[in-house]
Formats: C-alpha cells, structure tokens, sequence
C-alpha cells in the first residue's frame, strides 16, 4: 500500500519575472485611419508611444519585453512570447499565458485566432504534445496530459466541458495548489483529441454583441492543461505542472459600450475582477507584506500560483490604434507597465510513493465503519490506481481525487466537532460572510468610482520623451475626462507641467483645511463635544436653516461624486466610496439618516458628521 506526499524542492530560489508583452492590433477601418491616424504606435521592438491628452505636441512612451506591432503574425507572437516557457511544465512547474486588455482590442484573436491564423492556445497545445514526444523513453518518466475548459461568468465559475454544471468552488490544498473540485479533467493524447473536445466547448463560452465588438467575451476563458510525469522506478516520483491559458473578458467603459440590463451587469462583474486583478499586481509590486488580495474575486483566486507565485507568466496586454479607445489604451498600457515588476519564485511539485503503516483506527472511525463511505472507498481505490498507472479513472475524470479529500475533511470535521463547535464555526462563518460582504462593496466602490472617471493611474512611471508632431492629436470621441477628474495627477504625464498643477491641488487642500478648522470651531462655539446628543445642539440652530443645510447634503449624497461626496465633512476616501458603492446598490438617499445604512457609519459617527456638516452648510 502506498500514498502520495509531497516533496520539497530542496529551497529552489529561482525566480521568474512575469514577461509583459503588448501587442496592437491593426486598424479595422481603412477610412478612420485615413481620418484620425492611429493615437498610439510602435517605436520599435521593445518601446511605444500613445499621445499625451494633456498637451497635445508630446507623447507617453512605454518600454516592455516585447512589443508587437500591427504586423506581427500570430506565429511571431507565440514564438517570442509564448513557446520559451512551455518546457517549464514538462518538469512539474506551472505556466501561463493571459491575454488583457479593452474590449475589441485583439484578445480572442490573439488566444484562439482562427483557423487560417490559429492563435496561442491551438499552436501551445500542439507544442506540449511535440515536447512530450520528443523525451526519450529511456529517460525513465511516463506523461500524461490532461485538459480542463473553465469560464468565470458574473463571478461564477462554469465548467466549459460540461456545460451544464453549476458554480464550481475554489479551493486551495496544503501544499498551496490551486483545485476546483467537481471541474471536468480529459485525458488526451494527441492534438485531435484535443481539438474534438476544445472546438465545442469554446462555443459554450458566454459571448454577447456589444457596440464595441460584435462578439465580445463576456467572460473570462481559462484552459488549463495539466502534464503529470511519473517516474518509472521507486520512489515512483510524479511532478504535476500546470499551464493557463487564459483569454480574459475586456474592460470596458459602459458610457461608450452603451451597455444595458444584463450587459451592464456583465461588464460590473468583469471590470471588478479586473480591478481586483490590478489590485493584486499593485499590492504584490508594492514588495511589503500586505495581504495580496486573491479572494476579492474568482478570476485573481484562480491564477493565485500564476501571479506573484509560483509560475512564469506571460502577459499579452492587446490594445486598439482607434481614438475611440484612448483613455482604455492609457490605461491597459499602464496596467501592463505595472506587471512588469512583478517576480515570480518557480518551483517544481513533486510527490514520491511512500509505503503506509497500518494505523489504529480511531473510535469514531470504528463507530462510523471505517475510514469513509462505500463511495468514497471506491474513489480512494480509483485514485490510487490513477497514481499508479498515471491515468485518470476514466476519460472523463471529474477531479475525484480533488472530490474525496475535501468530502474526508468535511466528514472528519463533522464527526470530530460538539455542538459548540458546531455554532462556533457557523458563528465564524457568518462574521466571515459578512467580511466579504464588506470587502466587496468597498471594490465595488472603488470600482464605481473608478468607472467614475477617476482615471487615477498609480502605476510605474514611464520614460517621458516630448514629441512635437510625431502623433497627430484630435478632437476624439472618446469620453474625456471630466473636471473633476482632471485634478488627478496622473504619474505619466509630462514632467514638465506638475508644478503649476501641485500648486492648484495644494491650494485646494489648504483650504479644505481651513474649512475644517473653522468648522470644529463653530462646533466648539455652539458647545458641540462629540458625544452631545442630536437635539441640545440642534436646537440652537434656527430649524428652517437645519432643514436647508440637511437638503444641501443630501443633494451632494445622492448626486456628488467622488471629490463633491470628500467635501463634505468627516468623510474622507473610502467613506465616500462606500457611498458611491451605496447608491449603486440601493439608488437614491431618501433621506439623510440613510446614511446609516452605509457601513462603518455608526450612529455616533452619524451624529459627529450632521453636526459639522449641518454647520458647514449653513455657513455657504
Ligand atoms: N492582430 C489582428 N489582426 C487582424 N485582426 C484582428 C487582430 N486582432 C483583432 N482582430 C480582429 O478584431 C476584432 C476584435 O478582436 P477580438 O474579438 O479578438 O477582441 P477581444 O479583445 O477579444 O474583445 P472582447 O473583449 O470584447 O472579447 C475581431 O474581428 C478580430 O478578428
């Protein structure tokens, strides 16, 4: 009898960078180009140019690994970006490939391409099948592929494979792998194989016309293909690599998508994932050790050892020439230029066969008759002859082994807890419950406020370089900053503007401050301690102006935006997200004390922030 156990891989601290690729695609109509010229292009292999919408005689320059132009063939692209790291999962080390970037840019293209111009999935594939065939059988190791189709839609993960399956769950194993039990596993053993299950499957993919594409992905695409290797002889050791390939659903702007009902819903799932997916490239180029934030969404808990852990990673940022795509270029560019610092520790998963003791079985196992029900022993059995002859069950293996263990550890933590225990976890469950919730309308707010217009960039700053006429600039259509946005600093602009501007921004926050002092002041005046109750302060004041004022907030509450809603008092950034996430959630304020319902606003915090707001409003 033996099981599995994981071995070390002696300390390999190797690491990895995420390769940053981006690639532009051609103009789609010949007579815009002939009109507009492109507000984006190359420079040369590794460098681009998008125009400066500040000031139109200079250009932002970038610098990647790689840049593809609009000429590139689909065969450039995977030979430069993508074959490289393929050898890496023939050793246990896992891959991947994602396609970003807006809406219409070139992603489905670059990922699947067609059949007259296949794109990286269909040429990495073949690539795995020809680098398993090229090892020599002396080499003492047995292969076996493996292939799973999933989509991520309105954060639900879908089996692509078996369409009909419901929500799969994410889990993750001790060792820190990432599992989805229930997901369909095939083996394959050749590239038709492949092809007969994939080419269905791609059309169960959730895709929708919107203005921009007239078959958009509205979800995220994720095809895993797994290599195992088992070693010949004792120990029988067996490596698992793992590589992703991933089309993601684009970003989009709903005021140019035009998107409505459920495409609108759609695009709220896709652009949070998204954010939380640069949240999660900030926090891990951030370098310290604040929680990397891969539970905020399916997409970021799934490539969790794709990202920052423990695989080579490819990014192909896709971008469009077309002004209409301007502020969602600038910004996939400079999402893209963030990721680049990202590293990466690669690492090899293995497991050796290790003889099992006989154990003395514990009285609960006695009482429960043995180690696990009829239907899970057969799957143990299934799983061992799997481990042994390297293939799954069957063609069709639904992750039993995924399956069993995590069915062992819910019945283990059954029999094993009290009653107590029992509304302790449900007690932590709910706490935990609500955290989420917490957590996702706080994305949700700073999505919203991002979608806002807030096109706040916080990424790398680029190489500056000012052009004169190289890009010509024009009167786009694509959505302009508003106002209000135009406060925001973005890091890439020109380095030789910022003064004048700090000066205005720094003109406006010593007088918000002023206003704060007079404020506490008029508070103190009107014997204003914080915990004094809503009516001994209130009733100094001349009821009709108490009313006034309370109508002026309310106004600012339901219809401010991010920097109106930082203007009133006590609210600071993330108070007035949690309030933009709000009014998305629930509409309109009803009334001021609606307030309330905002999280974290307790009634005490309630009552400070009346108070200095009732003051303040009456003094405009
Ligand atoms: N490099 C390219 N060469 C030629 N045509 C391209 C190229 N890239 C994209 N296209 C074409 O542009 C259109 C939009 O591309 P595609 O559907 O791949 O965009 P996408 O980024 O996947 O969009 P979405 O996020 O909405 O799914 C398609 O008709 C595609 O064939």
């Amino acid at each position: 009898m033996a099981t599995r156990v994981a071995v070390s891989d002696g300390g390999n601290k190797k690491t990895s960078r995420v390769r940053v690729a981006v690639r532009l695609r051609p103009y789609m109509n010949k007579e815009d180009e002939k009109s507009e010229g492109p507000c984006v292009r190359g420079l040369d292999s590794q460098n681009l140019e998008i125009i400066n919408w500040r000031n139109a005689t200079e250009t932002v320059k970038y610098h990647f690994d790689v840049f593809h132009g609009e000429q590139t063939t689909q065969q450039e692209v995977f030979l430069s970006s993508v074959k490289p790291i393929l050898p890496h999962i023939l050793n246990g080390q896992n891959a991947s490939v994602f396609a970003y970037g807006p809406t219409g840019a070139g992603k489905t293209h670059t990922m699947l391409g067609s059949s007259e111009q296949p794109g990286v999935i269909p040429r990495a594939v073949r690539e795995v099948f020809k680098l398993v065939k090229a090892k020599d059988e002396s080499d003492g190791w047995d292969y076996s592929i493996g292939m799973s189709y999933l989509e991520i839609y309105n954060e639900k993960v879908l089996d692509l494979l078996s369409p009909n399956s419901h929500d799969l769950p994410i889990r993750e194993d001790k060792d820190k792998n990432i599992l989805i039990p229930g997901l369909t596993h095939m083996n394959i053993t050749n590239f038709a194989d492949f092809d007969k299950h994939f080419v269905p499957a791609t059309l169960n993919r959730t895709t929708a016309s919107t203005k921009l594409n007239q078959r958009s992905s509205r979800s995220h695409a994720i095809l895993l293909i797994k290599v195992v290797r088992t070693q010949q002889q004792l120990p029988h050791r067996q490596q698992t690599g793992k590589l992703y390939l991933v089309d993601l659903a684009g970003s989009e702007d709903n005021r140019r998508t035009g998107n409505q009902g459920i495409r609108l819903k759609e695009s709220g799932a896709i652009n949070l994932s998204l954010f939380t997916l640069s949240k999660v490239v900030d926090s891990l180029n951030s370098g310290t050790s604040v929680r990397v934030p891969y539970r905020d969404s399916k997409l970021t808990r799934l490539l969790q050892d794709s990202l920052g852990g423990s695989a080579h990673s490819v990014m192909i940022t896709n971008i469009a020439p077309e002004y209409k795509y301007y502020f969602d270029t600038f910004s996939a560019l400079n999402f893209a230029a963030k990721s680049k610092l990202i590293v990466n520790k690669p690492f090899t998963r293995e497991t050796v066969a290790v003889p099992v003791l006989p154990v003395k079985r514990s009285r609960e196992e006695r009482e429960t008759g043995g180690s696990g029900t009829e239907p899970q022993k057969k799957k143990h059995k299934e799983e061992k002859k799997s481990e042994h002859d390297g293939s799954s069950p069957s063609t069709r293996n639904h992750s039993s082994s995924d399956q069993s263990l995590m069915g062992r550890l819910i019945a283990l933590e059954k029999r094993t807890m009290s009653s107590q225990d029992k509304e302790r976890l449900a007690m932590l469950k709910e706490i935990k419950e609500l955290k989420e919730k917490q957590r996702e309308l706080e994305s949700k707010a700073m999505l919203f406020s991002q979608l806002a217009g807030e096109k706040s960039i916080t990424g790398q700053e680029p190489d500056f370089e000012n052009k004169t006429t190289a890009l010509r600039r024009k009167q786009s259509d694509a959505t302009k900053p508003n106002k209000q946005q135009a406060v925001v600093q973005p890091l890439q602009v020109s380095q030789r503007q910022p003064l004048q501007q700090l000066l205005v921004v720094k003109k406006q926050s010593v007088c918000v401050k002023k206003k704060e002092e007079t404020c506490s002041d008029l508070i103190e005046s009107l014997g204003g301690k914080e915990n004094n109750t809503k009516s001994a302060w209130e009733s100094q004041l001349d009821q009709s102006m108490v009313d006034q004022s309370k109508q002026k907030i309310l106004q600012i509450l339901n219809t401010g935006c991010l920097k109106e809603l930082k203007s009133l008092q006590q609210i600071g950034d993330k108070k007035a997200k949690l309030i933009l996430g709000w009014r998305e959630i629930h509409g309109h304020f009803t009334k001021v004390e609606d307030l309330i319902q905002v999280e974290g606003m307790t009634e005490k915090r309630f009552s400070s922030f009346m108070k200095a707001n009732i003051v303040s409003a009456m003094g405009k």
